[in-house]
């Protein structure tokens, strides 16, 4: 139903000439591939790709050579790929890469560049944003955590060029940080399968393998596709060892997802409560997580479950307080998004403010519900059992001291 729904909301879109040149680019590679089954489409997301045809489980949607991606050159340095980037933008029509560095530089409508992310939102934008957390909601500080690429990365480029580099190319290293952090595989840029959108849940339908075995990445379909459904990727679902074999699904969730890539998830969404059992303590590890999807039943309901521990009655108290605070800030941020010119951030700030009402909200009614059966948090391979267990965060959010850590959920 979804799927023709789409189809009937909105013609498949026939490529554009800088899509026919990005997949013309990718088959001219050795064992570069891009389905026929698939079609580009424009959607309020930006770009992404729709099913043209049914497409069978484990169908190949696209092999994206390892000679098409930017790396980091095995060093796991992103100010190398940042780096890379620049370099090859700077080349112009020449560069190797032209037809997907025209794409992430060419300021396209959805596209993702500066602006986008809460940190390099407008100041009115942010400013509202941390009203709205106030002191014990996630993302706190965050207004601090946007890096400096051009201090962070300056060892890796050219002095000179730093001394005397314009405003212009300044924005475009700015421009270029954005692209790793709301587009990269780790420290590798993935053309076409980062063109993928987002969501998880029964809509997730597509799964790729690893970037980083030093073999092509093959993207195939995860279950049975219908003609006219999005694709969908997941940002946080990930298997491999980026995503610690499955388990950053707990710790790196709709509100982290809303920092790194702009936008409020649909449902399902997963939120963190950063709030201890005595309902003091931030840095104490032991917080909520909940779940909020669909109800398969009716769509217009919800369903709610809480992960790995059910809330204390001093966890209780403090989700009535932050829903209390929620509700008696409405005239504000009604104001405040007023202020605010149409489009992304104020539409993102209002999505946010309704999420995490609805999140303290039917936590409320569910308060009494038994911890869910469905919490899936597999282990990890023996060989990786001493491994850090949040390496993930740790590489977006290093300078977020709230951070919390997977392993000690
Ligand atoms: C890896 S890119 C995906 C391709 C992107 N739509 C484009 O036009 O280039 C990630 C960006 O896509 C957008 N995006 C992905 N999934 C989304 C979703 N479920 N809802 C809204 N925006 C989404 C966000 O702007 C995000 O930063």
């Amino acid at each position: 139903d979804d799927a023709e729904e789409i189809l009937s909301a909105k013609p498949l879109q026939q490529p554009e000439q800088w899509q026919n040149d990005l997949v013309n680019w990718l088959i001219s590679k050795p064992n570069g591939y891009f389905s026929d089954k698939v079609l580009w489409t424009k959607t309020e997301m930006g770009y992404n790709m729709h099913a043209a045809e049914d497409i069978p489980k484990d169908t190949t949607l696209m092999i994206i050579p390892q000679a098409a991606l930017i790396t980091s050159d095995g060093t796991d340095e992103e100010c190398i790929t940042i780096s890379k980037m620049m370099k090859e933008y700077e080349k112009g029509e020449a560069s190797e890469f032209y037809p997907y560095i025209r794409y992430l530089f060419g300021g396209h409508e959805g596209g993702t560049s500066t602006g986008l992310l809460p940190t390099t939102w407008s100041e009115p934008a942010k400013d509202l944003l941390k009203q709205m957390v106030g002191t014990d909601l996630y993302p706190q500080k965050f207004e601090k955590s946007q890096k400096r690429i051009l201090v962070d990365c300056q060892q890796f480029i050219d002095r000179k060029e730093l001394e005397s580099m314009s405003k212009e190319t300044a924005q475009k290293w700015q421009d270029a940080f954005i692209f790793w952090v709301s587009r990269s595989w780790s420290d590798k840029m993935v053309p076409i399968l980062d063109m993928i959108n987002h969501r998880n849940g029964k809509w997730l339908n597509v799964e790729s393998t690893t970037a980083h075995s030093g073999q092509d990445i093959r993207v195939y379909a995860l279950r049975d596709i219908k003609k006219g459904e999005q694709l969908w990727n997941t940002y946080n679902e990930c298997l491999d060892e980026d995503c610690n074999y499955g388990r950053i699904k707990y710790s790196y969730i709709t509100q982290h997802i809303l920092m790194d890539y702009g936008f409020v998830e649909a449902y399902p969404r997963r939120f963190i409560f950063h709030v201890d059992a005595k309902g003091t303590d931030r840095n104490n590890k032991q917080f909520l997580v909940v779940e909020i999807d669909e109800d398969p039943e009716d769509p217009t309901k919800r369903t709610f479950e809480w992960h790995f521990r059910k809330p204390t009655d001093a966890q209780l108290h403090w989700i009535y307080n932050q829903l209390s605070r929620l509700k008696d800030m409405e005239f504000t941020m009604e104001e405040g998004l007023k202020a605010l010119p149409d489009g992304h951030e104020k539409d993102t700030i209002l999505a946010f403010y309704l999420a995490y009402r609805e999140a303290f909200q039917l936590a409320m009614v569910h308060k009494d519900d038994d911890v869910s059966d469905n919490t899936f948090y597999p282990e990890l391979p023996d060989e990786h059992e001493e491994e850090h267990d949040h390496e993930h965060e740790e590489e977006h959010d290093e300078e977020d001291d709230e951070e919390e850590d997977g392993d000690e959920l």
